[in-house]
């Protein structure tokens, strides 16, 4: 039986899977990918080869009830169905805040679970819905094997500088300090660099994750040595709904003066900030960019997020003591030529030049002449976390024959 790795990313109301085949070292194959979303609604089930052939598909009415607990429960008999001669190993779960107690993937068992239900506060949008499926699949199927990866652990290589506030240590004593997320797609990022060209793999390289969240990272060698996001996901870049670095005064002003409770003023940061606020409009780069010729608030919303880009790239430039190269993936980064054109234009004084024919199609390589090279690169966060857990696998069984 070839053994199969399930690969979780739990949101809100969604759940994205990928399966891959694991033959002994080699690297994880994807061979079936798919989602859960509407859950606790009007569900729907999609899963398709990795050619994009549907190989299954189902819907349920908001009175089914159906879930994530259900979700979970669908997909795993659907693979003992559908996916005969392949032997479910383990799953490899998304968590994003792996906070100071774990700086790699971890096998998952009641101890890790109530670690990470402890960082739940630091990032109330995501570890929830992350850890949700966890804890499902450690009732009703206690002996098969998760792995956790998380989004903080490639940053574990920044310098102590890098991930120190300026606050009195009986804060700091208590894990107050930047972490840095997006990890499993710098992850990745820095893994492929040699393929586009050796000198990124060996030099100062910004990249830029532009989706609905979004931050830089400054790569030296492939290490991460700073990132814009902080203790939370709330730092950094003005993201789809999150406000980005702020003044923390603000959030005293919005207390005392406006009179928002703390839950308010932390749902105000984290889901009607950013674009959107800013827009009044939409979170979505599609939608504004459609706009933001008869739209003001939409043209401002994407100028302040260009503005912003640029100011943090400078600062990572400054981290870095010079650029070699800069890299856009995510949604954004990846789909919309025109904020890589607006991005790359502020960025002139670098030496870099976008060739706006590459950049239209996509690049890889959207820049020319001497000065950093732009690029191109979509990210794959669900093969990292297939490599880590192939790997958390392997060590836990050479573990146990030893
Ligand atoms: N073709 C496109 N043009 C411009 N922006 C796009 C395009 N496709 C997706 N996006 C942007 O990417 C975002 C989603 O990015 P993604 O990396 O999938 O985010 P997340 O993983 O945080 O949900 C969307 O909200 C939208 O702003
Ligand atoms: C950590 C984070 O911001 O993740 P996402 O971009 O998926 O929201
Ligand atoms: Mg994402």
């Amino acid at each position: 039986m070839i053994p199969v790795l399930v690969v979780l990313n739990a949101g809100s109301s969604s759940l994205k899977f990928q399966l891959f085949e694991r033959e002994g070292d080699a690297e994880p194959r994807l061979t079936c990918k798919g989602a859960f979303d509407g859950l606790g609604g009007a569900a729907r089930f999609i899963a398709r080869d990795a050619g994009g052939v549907t190989l299954g598909e189902n819907a349920w009415a908001p009175e089914a009830g159906f879930g994530h607990e259900e979700a979970l429960m669908h997909l795993v008999s659907w693979l003992r169905e559908h996916q005969g001669g392949r032997q479910l190993a383990a799953i490899g779960h998304r968590v994003v805040h792996g906070g100071e107690a774990f700086t790699g993937p971890v096998l998952v068992d009641d101890e890790v679970i109530r670690t990470l239900e402890s960082l739940s506060p630091l990032a109330p949008l995501h570890q929830p819905h992350n850890l949700a499926p966890i804890r499902i699949v450690r009732r009703r199927l206690p002996s098969l094997p998760q792995v956790a990866c998380f989004d903080t652990a490639f940053h574990r290589t920044q310098p102590d500088l890098a991930t120190l506030f300026a606050l009195p240590r009986e804060v700091r004593d208590r894990g107050v300090r930047r972490y840095g997320f997006h990890g499993l797609s710098y992850d990745y990022i820095a893994s492929v660099l040699k393929e586009y060209d050796p000198r990124l793999a060996a030099g100062r390289v910004v990249v830029a994750h532009l989706g609905n969240g979004a931050s830089l990272c400054a790569l030296r060698a492939g290490v991460s040595i700073a990132t814009t996001m902080g203790l939370s996901a709330l730092d950094g870049l003005p993201m789809g709904t999150r406000c980005g670095a702020m003044d923390p005064g603000a959030v005293f002003f919005m207390l005392r003066e406006m009179k928002l409770t703390p839950d308010a003023a932390e749902r105000m940061l984290y889901s009607h900030s950013g674009l959107l606020g800013v827009s009044g409009l939409s979170n979505d780069m599609r939608v504004l960019r459609e706009q933001a010729a008869e739209n003001p608030d939409a043209r401002r919303a994407i100028n302040l997020f260009v503005y912003r880009i640029t100011r943090e790239v400078g600062s990572l430039v400054a981290a870095l003591g010079g650029l070699d190269g800069l890299v856009f993936t995510a949604g954004i980064g990846e789909n919309d030529a025109a904020t890589r054109a607006e991005v790359s234009a502020r960025l002139a004084w670098t030496g870099m030049t976008l060739d706006d024919a590459a950049n239209k199609a996509g690049g890889p390589l959207i820049s020319s002449g001497a000065g950093p090279g732009a690029w191109v690169i979509p990210t794959n966060e669900e093969l990292v976390i297939a490599r880590q857990t192939s790997s958390v696998l392997r060590t836990a069984r050479a573990r146990l024959a030893s």
